[in-house]
């Protein structure tokens, strides 16, 4: 019988190799050989700590010429000159490296790959598997909304493109989606520069790519109770199926936990009541600008509530500056800490969140309601979803602050934002119930049985590698 293997290729950012290593724990789970690779500098940050010991997985990373992480500065004057250079020998190294590798595992009798699976921004990873004959498929990482709503925009500029550009309405109607308004959505259809703007070049390479192959074949991190309509809307066009949430076994397999100690963080959260600490972070891309921090740190203040605040790096903690003092002695400042397991403690009550896709889907698992300030990519769209549709949480306003037009959510907002879904109002008191309904859906999605895992094993059997698990 073969032994199937699968070639997982992630784009270069936390938010897609975090995923598909999830995925790779999946398919070893269920017998199969797996193989992840992405560029050295990511592989380095992938937190593989519970990957070690897993049967059949392994890695192959390769160099893009960067291998300590290409640095996306926005303000430089070449920024899109160099980015696209970037890109092109990320494509260029990246086609050359997985050729090389299927090739050797099939000269030193290795199992030969039996299909490639990558996420965005790496479409020449479906170009090799065509060439080579091997089934690929299309991971998306973030909500199934976004590639509709992308779909959308490249069909026709009636959809999406006109409506912003005309002075009257300019709401979105598209089938199968709530009604939009700009603000809700991606950033790559909305900003016509800078990084967003590069994405949204990638991302129509990604649907010329996948439209060319006979069966083009989306998996996506979502699951349909989550997202029917949108993964429905696109059938016409792709094979959309949704096999996430992929967030890791500690959010899924453990009630909420207060008893792990050995972890400053967990220790911590121990000595504080039920559901009353408010975490804060930020991904690991966005930066706040210092009044944004500011604001920030006065808001939690203000709460009057505990807080564990993770702030990447020491410049950027920095920031908070006169408010140091005072936010040490009220909550906790932590450089960059195991998220999943702060959002399981059952002490933490509330996350204010950027809405990165990860994020949401780890806070719906976890159970724990959202205060979004999402700042760009699809961060907008996941907060309307959270704030609208799903109804866990609420999203800050924003106004124009200081004098350069920045727009900031001010610390009085994010204070009475995190009343509302902590408080004892109407409102929190709704919020925290579909916060604790979407925990229990979304976690009967990936168990036998569950949709994402029937869509899964059906995927699997129809590209010939039925699950041994
Ligand atoms: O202290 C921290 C902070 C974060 N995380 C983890 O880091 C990941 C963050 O992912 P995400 O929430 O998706 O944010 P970004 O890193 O900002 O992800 C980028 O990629 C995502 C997937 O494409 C998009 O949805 C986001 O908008 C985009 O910013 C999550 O798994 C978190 O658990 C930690 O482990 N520790």
């Amino acid at each position: 019988m073969v032994q199937h293997h699968f070639l997982l290729m992630a784009f270069p950012a936390l938010g897609h190799v975090n995923p598909v290593l999830q995925f790779a724990h999946r398919l070893t789970r269920m017998g199969f050989v797996v193989t992840v690779s992405t560029t050295l500098h990511m592989h380095r940050r992938m937190d593989k700590t519970t990957s070690a010991t897993i049967p059949g997985l392994s890695f192959a990373p390769f160099s893009d010429g960067y291998d300590d992480g290409y640095k996306y500065d926005e303000s430089s004057d070449d920024f899109k000159a160099r980015t696209e250079k970037y890109y092109s020998e990320l494509r260029r190294l990246g086609t050359e490296s997985l050729a090389n590798l299927i090739s050797s595992v099939n000269q030193n009798g290795g199992h030969p790959f039996t299909c490639i699976v990558h996420t965005m921004g790496v479409s020449w990873a479906t170009e090799l598997a065509r060439k080579l004959h091997l089934p690929s498929a299309l991971l998306w990482v973030q909500p199934a909304t976004v590639f509709t709503i992308i779909h959308y925009y490249f069909k026709d500029d009636s959809f999406i493109k006109n409506k912003l550009s005309s002075p009257s309405s300019n709401s979105i109607e598209l089938p199968g989606l709530p009604l939009l308004e700009p603000q809700d959505l991606p950033s790559f259809v909305t900003s016509v520069s800078g990084l967003s703007s590069i994405i949204l070049t990638m991302f129509a390479e990604d649907l010329r790519v996948l439209q060319q192959e006979p069966n083009p074949t989306v998996l996506f991190n979502t699951f349909e109770e989550l997202e029917a309509d949108a993964l429905r809307v696109v059938r016409d066009t792709f094979r959309t199926i949704a096999i996430g949430p992929f967030v890791p076994s500690i959010l899924l397999d453990r009630e909420n936990n207060s008893s792990d100690t050995g972890n400053d963080n967990m220790e911590w959260l121990n000595t504080k009541t039920e559901s009353s600490v408010i975490y804060i972070s930020f991904g690991s891309l966005s930066v706040l600008s210092k009044r944004q921090m500011e604001e920030m740190a006065r808001g939690l203040i203000d709460s009057g509530r505990p807080f564990l605040w993770s702030i990447r790096e020491e410049k950027e903690q920095e920031k908070v500056g006169e408010y140091m003092e005072e936010m040490e002695e009220k909550g906790k400042i932590v450089k960059w800490c195991k998220q999943v397991e702060i959002l399981s403690h059952k002490s933490v009550g509330c996350f204010v969140s950027h809405c990165g896709w990860n994020s949401s889907l780890e806070s719906l698992v976890a159970g724990v309601p959202v205060v979004g300030i999402p700042q760009w990519a699809d961060q907008a769209t996941n907060a309307k979803l959270i704030e609208d549709v799903w109804k866990t949480g609420v999203r800050v306003t924003v106004e124009e602050g200081g004098d350069d037009g920045e727009r900031i959510a001010r610390g009085e907002e994010i204070r009475r934002c995190v009343e509302e879904v902590m408080g004892d109002e109407e409102r929190g008191k709704e919020v925290r119930k579909n916060a604790a309904k979407w925990r229990e859906v979304s976690k009967e999605a990936v168990k036998v049985g569950g949709s994402s895992d029937a869509n899964l094993r059906a995927f699997l059997v129809q590209i010939g590698a039925a699950p041994t698990n």
